[in-house]
């Protein structure tokens, strides 16, 4: 199985159930694993129709800007929503998304999730 991977990527972000949480930009970060349709990494030598993961990146920070969510599920689930839309050679997404600040006592809390794309084209 190949894999696009995306490690570490850190997102300052409007995030949270508290009103406080509403006026500050709190850090989050994301590490992503995607797959695509049966052997798209290493026989796509088209360029114009490859897996940047400089776009991928872009996605999740655009996806982010500008708005608040209640959840960090909620944004792990936009973002995979989008870039699977876009992307439909995508056939399988893990998202981690980890809030390190949010319980004092921990080094970090966060979710992990997994989605496949029932729709899947070339
Ligand atoms: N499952 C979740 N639990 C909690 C979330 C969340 O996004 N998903 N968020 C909060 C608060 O916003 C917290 O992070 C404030 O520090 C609590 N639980």
């Amino acid at each position: 199985m190949d894999i696009l991977y995306i490690n570490q990527l850190i997102v300052m972000s409007s995030v949270g159930i508290y009103d406080w949480e509403k006026n500050q930009l709190q850090k989050l970060i994301f590490d992503l694993e995607l797959t695509c349709h049966d052997k798209f990494f290493v026989s796509n030598t088209d360029m114009s129709n490859y897996l940047d993961y400089t776009k991928i990146s872009n996605i999740i920070l655009d996806t982010i800007n500008g708005k608040h969510f209640l959840l960090i599920e909620y944004i792990a689930e936009e973002i995979i929503k989008i870039l699977m839309e876009k992307f439909s050679v995508i056939s399988w997404i893990r998202l981690k998304v980890d809030k390190p600040n949010a319980v004092c006592n921990a080094r970090s809390v966060g979710i992990c999730i997994e989605r496949e794309n029932k729709i899947l084209s070339l």
